[in-house]
């Protein structure tokens, strides 16, 4: 049963047209033109020919949510930080005082906070939307990380957030997230998912020591061979090693292309969440934007494995939705040059000749 629906690609020449017409050599604006063709399709999705061809394609309301949630591997010491500082951080975000908050406010981004389930839940007057699924994961060394009825709950909470606090006229939805322990996680489901060994999939995270780093890739080794008669479906894999932050990620993207938005996929986290969606619903690929290459070394090879080309590369390794949300100017650049850059017959640019 498939609930996310390809692209129609109707109107996918005249969208092409148009870019290529526009007064430069074909191609010249790079991926500037990839993004405004993806975006464009995405929002004219369910327009009739007269529509799509006098509106003007904008993204409305863009939305973007930090998923928190704590991870039981946290204590084995795979981190710089323990899991209290996951809710030190959720109260960060709250008072409007970390990154995503600032990247937030400059670029008009609707920041939503969830807590998934951790440690140090923070006070109710702090708005941060309840989604709790425990206090945090087991460690997934030597169980399941959540049991079958927090999976079931975790990808409900995802996708009834969708529906309803956030979908009212928003057409661009990004994903972020906090957990203390994560990229462990985020590591041990790009490995179940690819075949890959957890040498190629271990980073640093937070940035852990040399032998830090060791023990973290020796415990992920450890907890794919326990769980490996079990690691045979998406859900599977969420359920042994996923997180509940990355749970409700997974249900929050598949409503997302469900309702055929547009989702910006942050980083290393982010985009094990997106792997696991496209596992479970190939299409909604279709409606990703993968926002940057992210300093955590697994990362690029996660970006390899899906072929998508990230927009930024900064060296970013933070999370919270920071790398989508500096991607906001560049996606309502491309829309600007697909709406107001000149054809060449309206500009009278003649003699351009393409190869
Ligand atoms: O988004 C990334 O690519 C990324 C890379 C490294 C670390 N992080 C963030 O750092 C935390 C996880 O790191 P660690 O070392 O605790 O597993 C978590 O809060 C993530 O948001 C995020
Ligand atoms: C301070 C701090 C801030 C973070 N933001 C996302 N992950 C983080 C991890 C730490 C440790």
């Amino acid at each position: 049963m498939s609930n996310v629906r390809n692209l129609d690609l109707q109107l996918a020449e005249q969208i092409q047209h148009r870019i290529d017409d526009k007064t430069k050599p074909l191609g010249a604006l790079g991926d500037l033109e990839v993004l405004a063709r993806q975006l464009v399709l995405i929002f004219s999705q369910r327009m009739d020919v007269e529509q799509f061809a006098t509106t003007r394609f904008a993204i409305n309301n863009p939305q973007l949510v930090v998923f928190a949630g704590d991870h039981g591997i946290a204590a084995h010491g795979v981190s710089i930080a323990p899991s209290e500082v996951t809710g030190q951080m959720v109260a960060n975000f709250a008072n409007g005082g970390s990154a995503i908050n600032v990247l937030c406010r400059q670029f008009d981004w609707q920041l939503s906070v969830v807590d998934c389930g951790i440690l140090h839940a923070p006070e109710p007057k702090l708005g941060v939307i309840s989604q709790r699924l425990g206090r945090r994961t087991a460690s997934f060394t030597t169980a399941a990380a959540m049991s079958d009825e927090q999976l079931e709950q975790g990808l409900a909470y995802g996708k009834q957030l969708v529906e309803t606090k956030l979908a009212y006229n928003c057409n661009l939805l990004a994903f972020g997230e906090m957990g203390i322990g994560n990229t462990s996680s985020a590591a041990a489901i790009f490995s179940a998912l690819s075949g890959l060994a957890p040498e190629h999939t271990v980073g640093r995270g937070t940035g852990v020591s040399d032998d830090v780093h060791t023990k973290k890739r020796r415990l992920i080794e450890q907890a794919l061979l326990f769980h490996s008669a079990q690691l045979n479906t998406a859900l599977d894999i969420l359920r042994c090693l996923g997180g509940f932050e990355i749970c409700q990620m997974v249900g929050a993207m598949l409503a997302a292309a469900q309702q055929q938005k547009a989702i910006v996929v942050d980083g290393f986290i982010a985009t094990a969440a997106a792997m696991l969606t496209i596992e479970m619903e190939p299409a909604s690929r279709d409606y990703m934007i993968f926002a940057h290459n992210s300093g955590e070394q697994g990362h690029a090879k996660m970006l390899t494995y899906l072929q998508v080309k990230p927009l930024l590369n900064l060296g970013l390794r933070l999370g919270e939705g920071t790398g989508a949300a500096l991607c906001l100017p560049i996606l309502q650049s491309a829309l600007a040059i697909y709406n107001d850059m000149a054809s060449f017959s309206q500009a009278q640019v003649t003699d351009v000749v393409s190869a």
